[in-house]
């Protein structure tokens, strides 16, 4: 029995700029894309007797078909002109949905990576990259694996080597609908283009996240944990949010402004990694 467990790490966005908008309303950003060694686990197990796309563990509240796993899964699926042998997957959530964490979408990210290889479709990461654009803005970078310089929707993406710090991430109790903060009429869409280089060779914390000003006035959970965290040096909304973050140079100090968070907000302590553990797991079972 084919069977294949992979971790789906969270990605935070270091910064976000919008830098304008296509004529089908999408947003064109300049963002730096890096990895935490934190996330969700999926697991596949091929069931030949058994055709057909299972997901063991369904989300409350999100549709088996809407799932981005099932709809990563059967996007492949429909590419094979040969039947397939069926596949159950078991997801273990750790990551908040509607954080600006990229849960769902490096989920769909794992999947493409997983079921490919179980399927042996053979296909190459621009064909994975590709059919991920088609899932979220988000899936192409998951599929490439490595932290980035991210540019239209987030599809171009330049290799960078940001410093791998520690970071607080800090949930405050709301989930952001992405849709909603890009149609807002507040948010700034028109910051000027930076060149790649100061991007990822300066220090990020130069630049902002445009999603900002926006998300802090809409939900004040938010601006009160951007308030506490700000204290102890830059605090940073990733996405369009909920979620934010803090970076630090050791992992005791990132512990110790954890371990001293209000009561009442979640969230984790992460490393930055500029290689996705879900490739470092590829490459350890080659
Ligand atoms: C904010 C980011 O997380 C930054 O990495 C992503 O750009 C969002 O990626 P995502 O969650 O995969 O977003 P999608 O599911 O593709 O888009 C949700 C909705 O947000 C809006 N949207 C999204 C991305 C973008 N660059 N411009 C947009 O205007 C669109 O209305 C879209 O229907
Ligand atoms: N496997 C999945 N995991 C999480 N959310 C999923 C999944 N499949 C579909 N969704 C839907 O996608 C929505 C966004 O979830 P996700 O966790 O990716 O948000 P996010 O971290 O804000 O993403 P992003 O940073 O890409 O905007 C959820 O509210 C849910 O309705």
């Amino acid at each position: 029995m084919a069977e294949l467990t992979l971790p789906s790490p969270a990605k935070l966005n270091l910064f976000l700029h919008i830098v304008g908008r296509r004529p089908d309303g999408y947003h064109e950003l300049q963002t730096l894309f890096q990895f935490l060694d934190y996330g969700d686990e999926l697991s596949f197990t091929l069931t030949p007797d058994e055709p057909g796309v299972r997901l063991a563990d369904p989300i409350p509240g999100v549709p088996d078909s809407d799932n981005l796993v099932v709809r990563a899964a059967l996007a492949l699926a429909e590419l094979s002109k040969a039947p397939l042998p069926g596949v159950t997957i078991h997801l273990h959530k750790r990551l908040p949905m509607g954080g600006g964490l990229g849960g769902g979408s490096s989920n769909a990210a794992t999947t493409l990576l997983a079921m490919n290889h179980l399927w042996q479709l053979h296909l190459n990461e621009d064909q994975l990259a590709e059919i991920g654009l088609g899932l979220g803005a988000d899936v192409p970078v998951f599929v490439r694996g490595h932290a980035a310089f991210g540019e239209g929707v987030g599809e171009k993406l330049t290799p960078v080597n940001p410093p791998e710090d520690w970071f607080v991430v800090l949930k405050p109790e709301c989930e952001i609908n992405t849709g909603k903060i890009f149609s807002e009429q507040g948010l700034t869409r028109d910051t000027p283009k930076i060149k790649i280089r100061p991007a990822f060779e300066g220090d990020a914390s130069r630049y902002r996240n445009d999603c900002e000003d926006v998300v802090r006035k809409l939900y004040p959970e938010v601006n009160q944990s951007l308030e506490w965290l700000s204290q102890f040096g830059p605090a940073r909304l990733t996405g369009t949010g909920a979620c934010i973050f803090g970076r630090f140079p050791t992992e005791s100090a990132a512990r110790i402004i954890w371990e001293s968070k209000p009561s009442g907000i979640t969230g984790f302590v992460a490393k930055g990694v500029n290689i996705s553990p879900l490739h470092q797991k590829l490459t350890e079972l080659k």
